[in-house]
């Protein structure tokens, strides 16, 4: 998926699905909740792109990575001890990459880091700002950090994560955006570097924000965004479908959505579902084994089969006591199902295995 590498294998389960994509929706199978495993697999090898997640002491940054990478409850980020040396998680997936977690008390401007290699092979910088706390040192550092970027790598995407605003009012919240925001676009003016574009979101790992967050923050180093929102776009024209979100299972990330505005509503309950389909699966998911595309292909062409060898992809149907109809569809193996909420409701509940 990555590397600028065309998505064979997401586009041939996507196209596949497109051509015919009404015998689920009309008329789903009774739900098997199995998320393990599938007949599409990820493309391998491709480079990774990194994250750096950084910010002062106690920003936050290690319950981010703990509780979207690992399914970490918030409060037990509570007893998570500071962290002293560069964290390097590689996070394996839909799309592969890196966050690197960056300690607070670590000045990689002491000479002893080669900026070069640091930012270099960086996509993204995460700067984590604790908006509960005093944040101007942070802002210093935010800002020589912008500085230090513009040199080495200035193709990084800067996002700005003010952190932890679930304890604040929403006018406080706004407050503290447009304070930080004024700050920096101020500092930087001065720096001589007005033309530098910085993406803030209001986060915090107690609501689904951050989730959010970090989607947004890895759709920009997919280089097949365009594609997948284009398929997304096709699916949910096709289908009467009011909103199409592509998931990564088991983060919660949504790596691509069509291109009708994000309610965040909709998300919350794709989110949520996607933890009932989870917990479902904890219980009575099976092991659908091994099924490579790649070597079902290269087997039927050596034996001249054209039949149809593919595992049936897994699905879900919920309706909700307001009419609404959550389908989730998985695409491959790798926990990336599609997310959908058809306008027209035809299917029946959720049906458990039994
Ligand atoms: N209220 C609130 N607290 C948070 C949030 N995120 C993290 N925290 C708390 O902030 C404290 C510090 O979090 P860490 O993740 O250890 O901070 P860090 O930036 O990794 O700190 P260092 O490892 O010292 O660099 C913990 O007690 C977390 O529970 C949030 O969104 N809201």
């Amino acid at each position: 998926m990555t590397g600028g590498s065309r998505p064979q294998k997401l586009n041939y389960s996507l196209e596949r699905w497109m051509q015919d994509p009404s015998p689920p929706l009309q008329s789903p199978t009774p739900s098997k909740v199995s998320m393990q495993n599938g007949p599409i697999s990820r493309v391998r090898g491709a480079p990774r792109p990194r994250l750096l997640l950084q910010g002062q002491r106690r920003s936050g940054k290690s319950s981010i990575s703990s509780v979207v990478f690992h399914k970490m409850p918030p409060t037990e980020t509570l007893f998570l001890e500071s962290t002293t040396r560069i964290q390097k998680e590689p996070v394996n997936s839909f799309m592969d990459f890196q966050v690197w977690d960056f300690p607070g008390q670590i000045d990689y401007n002491d000479g002893t880091f080669d900026l070069e290699t640091l930012f270099g092979d960086t996509g993204a910088l995460i700067y984590v700002i604790d908006a509960q706390d005093e944040y101007l040192e942070a802002l210093t550092r935010l800002h020589q950090t912008i500085e230090a970027i513009q040199r080495h790598n200035p193709a990084i995407n800067i996002e700005v994560f003010i952190h932890k605003v679930d304890g604040l009012s929403d006018d406080f919240k706004l407050d503290t955006q447009r304070d930080i925001v004024q700050r920096t676009t101020d500092e930087l003016a001065d720096m001589g570097l007005d033309g530098v574009h910085i993406n803030y979101h209001l986060t915090s790992i107690y609501d689904h924000s951050i989730f959010e967050a970090f989607s947004k923050v890895i759709q920009k180093l997919l280089p097949e965004l365009g594609t997948l929102e284009n398929l997304l776009n096709g699916l949910v024209s096709n289908c009467r479908i009011e909103k199409a979100f592509l998931f990564d299972v088991l983060s919660k990330i949504y790596v691509a959505t069509d291109s009708s505005p994000v309610d965040v509503q909709s998300y919350e309950i794709c989110s949520d579902y996607i933890d009932v389909v989870l917990d479902m699966t904890e219980i009575y998911g099976y092991d659908r084994g091994e099924l490579e595309v790649s070597t079902v292909e290269e087997t039927k062409s050596s034996i001249g089969s054209s039949e149809d060898w593919s595992l049936p992809d897994q699905s879900s149907v919920m309706k909700l006591q307001n009419g609404m109809v959550l389908f989730l569809r998985e695409i491959n193996k790798y926990e990336t199902p599609f997310h959908l909420l058809p306008t027209a409701p035809p299917s029946p509940p959720l049906t458990l295995p039994s």
